[in-house]
Order: structure tokens, then sequence, then C-alpha cells
């Protein structure tokens, strides 16, 4: 019987499919080191397309901080899909209406889950300028008034944080920095950068810290690992004041405000690098109601 091209052509295109999903799920089972790759991927792919989903609906408004809640509600439902148990504690630390400014700590852009689960209302984060150009995720910011600086140019960085000073007054909004500047993998805090700092004094604000836990246990870049279940506390710490604090007084208050998170992220994180199984154990630190 002689086998011709339109129906040798659907039958192998089955076969390639098939060969290839065997391929993938063998990966999947077999190495760990693909599922981080694909769990990474579908995570940045998911954004993107939710960030599809958020543009139209956030450009009624045009770019307001008021759409951040929007990409809120869009991102609030990731924490399932990875099996990612997130405990908030200290939520009531958070000034009711004044503006303030929020430090938290940066391990990945998972931090992303954390974030979105204590978000204030109009609370803004301070992004790297080069998220503006990731796709449908930019202009998405873009549109929730996110804040862009540009890394590489300190005094454009610098006058942006004072326009934001003024803007913190004025349009009565927050803003989340990550004084680390970039993403920390290693289990622990960098030095911290000093502009949030700078800010909320030239603003006169409190500092309200937020440390997230350490997310070793369920998730390492660098040894290719992402697992489910994972548990993560973001802990809010009690407002610093800066009423009366002058630029000289900067470097001892990001010092002190590090200080009391790295404090904090030890005993929360159940890494053993952290020191801290208050999570594990009922009745320990971290189930109190601080
Ligand atoms: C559905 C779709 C959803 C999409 C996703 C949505 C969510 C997206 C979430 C995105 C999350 C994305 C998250 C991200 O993207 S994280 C990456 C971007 N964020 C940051 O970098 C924030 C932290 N960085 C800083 O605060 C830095 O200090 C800045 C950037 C300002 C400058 O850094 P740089 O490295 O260039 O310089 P330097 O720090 O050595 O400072 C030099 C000197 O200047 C002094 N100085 C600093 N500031 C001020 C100031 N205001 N007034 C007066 N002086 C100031 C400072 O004390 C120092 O002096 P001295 O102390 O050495 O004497
Ligand atoms: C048409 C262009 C398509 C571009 C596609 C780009 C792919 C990007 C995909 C999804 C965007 C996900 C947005 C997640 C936001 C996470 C924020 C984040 O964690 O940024 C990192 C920044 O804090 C520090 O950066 P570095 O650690 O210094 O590096």
């Amino acid at each position: 019987m002689e086998v011709t091209r339109m129906e040798l052509w659907p039958g192998a295109w089955t076969a390639l499919l098939l060969l290839l999903l065997l391929l993938l799920s063998t990966l999947w089972f077999c190495s760990s080191s693909a599922k981080y790759f694909f769990k990474m991927a579908f995570y940045n792919g998911w954004i993107l397309f939710l960030a599809i989903l958020a543009i139209p609906v956030c450009a009624v408004r045009g770019r307001n901080v008021e759409n951040m809640k929007i990409l809120r509600l869009l991102l609030l439902h990731v924490k399932y899909l990875y099996g990612i148990r997130v405990e908030v504690r200290g939520a009531h630390h958070f000034p009711p209406t004044q503006p303030y400014v929020v430090v938290s700590n940066h391990q990945s852009s998972l931090d992303l889950l954390g974030m979105m689960e204590v978000l204030p209302d109009r609370c803004v984060p301070i992004a790297k300028r080069e998220l503006l150009w990731a796709g449908s995720a930019g202009l998405a910011c873009w549109l929730a008034g996110i804040i862009f600086i540009d890394r590489k140019r300190t005094g454009d960085a610098i006058s942006v944080m004072s326009e934001v000073a003024q803007t913190l007054l004025t349009q009565d909004v927050r803003v989340w920095v990550f004084p680390e500047g970039t993403r920390n993998h290693n289990g622990s805090m960098l030095p911290f950068k000093r502009g949030a700092f700078h800010l909320a004094v030239q603003a006169q604000v409190p500092i309200v810290p937020i440390v997230m836990s350490s997310y070793q246990d369920f998730y390492s870049k660098k040894e290719r690992r992402f697992t489910s279940p994972g548990r993560c506390q973001v802990r809010v710490l009690p407002p610093v004041p800066t009423e009366g604090l002058t630029p000289d007084d900067v470097p001892a208050l990001a010092d002190s405000v590090r200080h009391s998170m790295l404090t904090i992220f030890r005993e929360i994180s159940t890494d053993g690098l952290g020191g801290g199984d208050c999570l594990k154990k009922p009745g320990g630190a971290g189930e109190a109601r601080l």
C-alpha cells in the first residue's frame, strides 16, 4: 500500500510530539536542574502573560499607582502554583495612613510573591531601569507607577530618589526599596545602599523594614533546586521614625535597620544557615502574633 505524504506527516508529527513529551517528562522526573529551569521559565512566562492581561485594565487609568492593586491581584495566586506557603507576621505595624519607605531583603525574583502578600495600598517599588524593557511586564510596571532608576548613573538615580521624596508627601504614596540594590542568593544580606534612608530622611517619613525568610529549604539558584512545598515567613517590623534626623545620621540609621533585619532573618529562616527554627516549633517565636 502506498503511503502518501499527507498520510505520513500527521503520524510523524504525533510521534515527534510524543517523543518530546517523553523527553521533557523524563527530564522533569530525573533531573532536579531541569525541573528548576522549567519552573523558573514558567514563572517568568506566566508573569509576562499576566502582564498582558493587566495592560488593558491598567491603561484605562493611565500611569497610576492605583494600578499596583491590579498587578497585586493578578499575582496573588502564583504562590499556589508553586506550593509556597507565605506566612505574614506583624502586618499591624504598617502605619495606617501616612507615607513611609518600606525596605526589604532581596533574595530572588520570587520575592514578588512575598511582596504582593503584604503590599500596602498606594505603594510602589523602586526598580532597576532594565525591567522597563522586560516586554509586557515592563509596560505593566510602568502603568502601575513603578519608579525606575538607572543604577549605572548614580547622579540620575539620586535625583530620581529626591523627586520621589517630594512625591511621597504631595501625592500620598509609599515606596518599596530593596536596599541591597540587587538579588542576593547567599542566604544572608548584602551591605545596604543608602538611597532608601536618604529618601526617608529627606521626606521625614518612617522606615518600615520587612524581612522575608530564607528560601534555601526549597529554592537555590546556585544548586539549581526548586522543590515543593515551600514555606516563607514575611515579617513586618515596627516602623523606624526619622523625624529630626539629618543626612549625617543616614549611615547609622542604615546600619541599625540592617542589623535588626539581619537578626530577624536569622531567627525566622528555617534552613539551618540562619539558625532559626521558629516556624517548625509550635509556640516558637514565629507562632506569636507580634
Ligand atoms: C503582572 C505583572 C507584574 C510585573 C512585576 C511587578 C513588580 C515589580 C517589582 C520590581 C522589583 C525590582 C527590584 C529592583 O529592581 S532592585 C534594584 C534597584 N533598586 C535599588 O538599587 C535600590 C537601592 N539602591 C540605592 O538606594 C542606591 O543608593 C542608589 C540606586 C540610589 C544609588 O546607587 P549607586 O550604587 O549608584 O550609588 P551608592 O549607593 O554608592 O551612593 C553613592 C553616594 O550617594 C549617596 N546617596 C544615595 N542616595 C542618595 C540620596 N537620595 N540623596 C543623597 N545622597 C544619596 C550614598 O549615601 C553614597 O554616599 P556615601 O554614603 O558613600 O557617602
Ligand atoms: C520583548 C522582550 C521580552 C523580554 C523578556 C524578559 C523576560 C523577563 C520576564 C519576566 C519578567 C518578570 C518580572 C519579575 C520581576 C522581578 C524583579 C526582580 O527581581 O528584578 C531583579 C532586580 O531586583 C535586581 O536585579 P539584579 O539582581 O541586579 O539583576
